[in-house]
């Protein structure tokens, strides 16, 4: 996906606050944004999603399946947690098999029969991520995803992104303190003075900082082999992918 010489204002006569952007995201990638309050962070993440279009300049080679959870969540409907999920799912193609997974591994299945308006904040930021995903979108856009988020599931975000760009969607990621910062393997865009600009990885960051004080509540890792008969091999790989592990083609 291209942005050329990107420019946005809200109004007519007001201010840039996004000025000849130009860059490109790669697919199978997880890109972190990051900057201070007001430099324009959910202005970007909604023209990379398509809810806003530029002003000026283009955006080219947006993928069809767009997942997109805004920093907050509209939680003032009418509707169960379910009612709503099923009716995102519906218009996304997807099972509703797939409500139940997201969930669970979003930790808010005993709500699905609350009323939205009845979730606590951090609850319906909760579903509002799960309505991102649940179409297994080919780009996930996600603005501040941790904010609000109890401990537990804060900690699990970063493997199940990481999951999510295994299976080969583009996530991008708004991230102002910095969640992902110890996930090995993410772009990073730095959003300030109405232009976008390309910072160190998280990966070199952390390289740098390893004696200093790097530790992030991203849950820790473990590299686990798995030996299954080769012809099940393709399908096991599937499954765990599906499970929102990051899992690797067998080495020959
Ligand atoms: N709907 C809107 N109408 C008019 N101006 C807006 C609108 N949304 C955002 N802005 C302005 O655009 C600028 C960038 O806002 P944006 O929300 O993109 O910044 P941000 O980096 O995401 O900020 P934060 O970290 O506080 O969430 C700000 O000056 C803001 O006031």
């Amino acid at each position: 996906m291209r942005l050329n010489s990107v420019g946005y204002r809200y109004q007519r006569r007001a201010g840039w606050v996004l000025r000849d952007v130009t860059l490109t995201l790669a697919p199978d990638r997880i890109t972190e944004v990051t900057g201070p309050n007001g430099a324009g962070k959910s202005t970007l993440l909604r023209l990379l999603a398509g809810i806003l279009r530029p002003r000026l300049g283009e955006l080219t080679d947006r993928p069809a399946r767009v997942g997109y959870a805004p920093e907050r969540f509209p939680a003032d409907q009418p509707f169960t947690v379910r009612g709503y999920l099923s009716h995102m799912a519906r218009m996304r193609g997807a099972p509703d098999a797939r409500i139940d997974l997201w969930a669970e591994r979003l930790r808010f299945g005993e709500l699905l029969d609350l009323p939205l308006r009845e979730l606590s904040k951090g609850s319906a930021h909760k579903v509002g991520l799960a309505q991102a995903i649940l179409g297994d979108p080919e780009l996930l856009v996600l603005d501040e995803p941790f904010a609000g988020l109890d401990a537990g599931t804060r900690a699990d975000l970063p493997a199940l992104l990481t999951g999510l760009r295994s299976g080969g969607t583009m996530i991008v990621v708004s991230d102002h303190q910095r969640d992902l910062r110890t996930l090995p393997d993410v772009d990073r865009l730095q959003v300030a003075g109405g232009t976008v600009t390309r910072a160190p990885g998280a990966h070199d960051e952390r390289s740098a900082t390893r004696t200093g004080n790097g530790e992030g509540p991203v849950a820790e890792q473990a590299i686990i082999e798995v030996v299954v008969p080769a012809h099940q091999a393709a399908t096991v790989l599937a499954k765990l992918r599906a499970d929102g592990y990051a899992a690797r083609e067998p080495r020959t």
